[in-house]
C-alpha cells in the first residue's frame, strides 16, 4: 500500500475576500501547492461564496498552484464544465444531493482532472464505498458545511479511522481529506487517525506559524 504524502490545503474562504490573490500568494510563499476553493450555492448550504470567475482569475495569477475545488451545491453536475474551464485541478462533489453522481465523477476524470467525493458529518462513511474505486480523494467534512471558523465534530477521529480501514480493505490508495475546524491543537490526532490531506481556513490564515509547526512535526 502506497503511503500518501501529507498535504495542507488552506481554504481561502477564511482569507480577506477583497484580496484573494494575495491569499493564494501567502499559501505559495509558505511553500504549499494546494488551495482549497469553497463553492456554496445557498441551497445545499445556507451560504454563498465564489463562482468560476474567481477561480479563473486566481488560476491566471497562479498557473502552478493546485486548485482543490469543493462544490457545496445541489446541482454540481451542471457546473463541472465551468469549473474545469476556469482552472480546477481537482473537483470534489458531495454524495448527499440527488444528481447523477457516478456519471459526474466520470466526467471530471474525462476532463483530465483529479476527482473527489465528500460527505457531511452525519452521512455514514460506508455510503462512500461504491464510489471509492473511482476517486482520487475522499473528503470527510468535519463541520456542517456552509461556514468557516466552526469547531471540529467530536467523532472526527473515528470517522477518519473507519475510512482508512475501508481503504485498506478495498486495497485502494485514494487520499483522505478532512475539512472544517482543523487547528494546530487537533491536527496531529487527525493525521495519526489517517488523514493525509488537511484543509484549514481559519487556522492557516489566523495562526499560520502554529499550524505549520504542528504539521511539520507530523511530517518527519
Ligand atoms: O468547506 C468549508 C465550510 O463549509 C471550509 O472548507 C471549511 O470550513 C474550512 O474552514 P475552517 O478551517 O475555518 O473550518
Ligand atoms: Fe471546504
Amino acid at each position: 500500500m502506497v503511503k500518501n504524502s501529507l498535504v495542507l490545503a488552506p481554504s481561502i474562504l477564511a482569507a480577506d475576500c477583497a484580496a484573494l490573490g494575495d491569499a493564494v500568494g501567502k499559501i505559495k510563499n509558505a511553500g504549499l501547492k494546494w488551495v482549497h476553493f469553497d463553492v456554496m450555492d445557498a441551497h445545499f448550504v445556507p451560504n454563498l461564496s465564489f463562482g468560476p470567475q474567481f477561480l479563473k482569475r486566481l488560476r491566471e495569477l497562479y498557473p502552478d498552484m493546485f486548485f482543490d475545488v469543493h462544490l457545496m451545491m445541489d446541482n454540481p453536475h451542471l457546473y463541472i464544465d465551468a469549473f474545469a474551464s476556469a482552472g480546477a485541478s481537482l473537483i470534489n462533489v458531495h454524495l448527499e444531493p440527488d444528481f447523477p453522481l457516478a456519471e459526474t465523477l466520470r466526467e471530471i476524470h474525462l476532463k483530465g482532472l483529479k476527482v473527489g467525493i465528500t460527505i457531511k458529518p452525519k452521512t455514514s462513511v460506508f455510503e462512500l464505498a461504491p464510489y471509492l474505486p473511482f476517486v482520487d480523494l475522499a473528503m470527510l467534512m468535519t463541520v456542517e458545511p456552509g461556514f468557516g471558523g466552526q469547531t471540529i465534530v467530536e467523532n472526527a477521529h473515528e470517522r477518519i479511522a473507519a475510512l482508512k480501514k475501508l481503504r485498506e480493505e478495498m486495497k485502494l490508495n485514494f487520499r483522505i481529506e478532512i475539512d472544517g475546524g482543523v487547528t494546530a491543537q487537533n491536527v496531529s490526532n487527525c493525521i495519526k487517525a489517517g488523514a493525509d490531506t488537511i484543509v484549514a481556513g481559519t487556522a492557516f490564515f489566523k495562526h499560520t506559524d502554529e499550524l505549520l509547526a504542528a504539521i511539520a512535526a507530523e511530517n518527519k
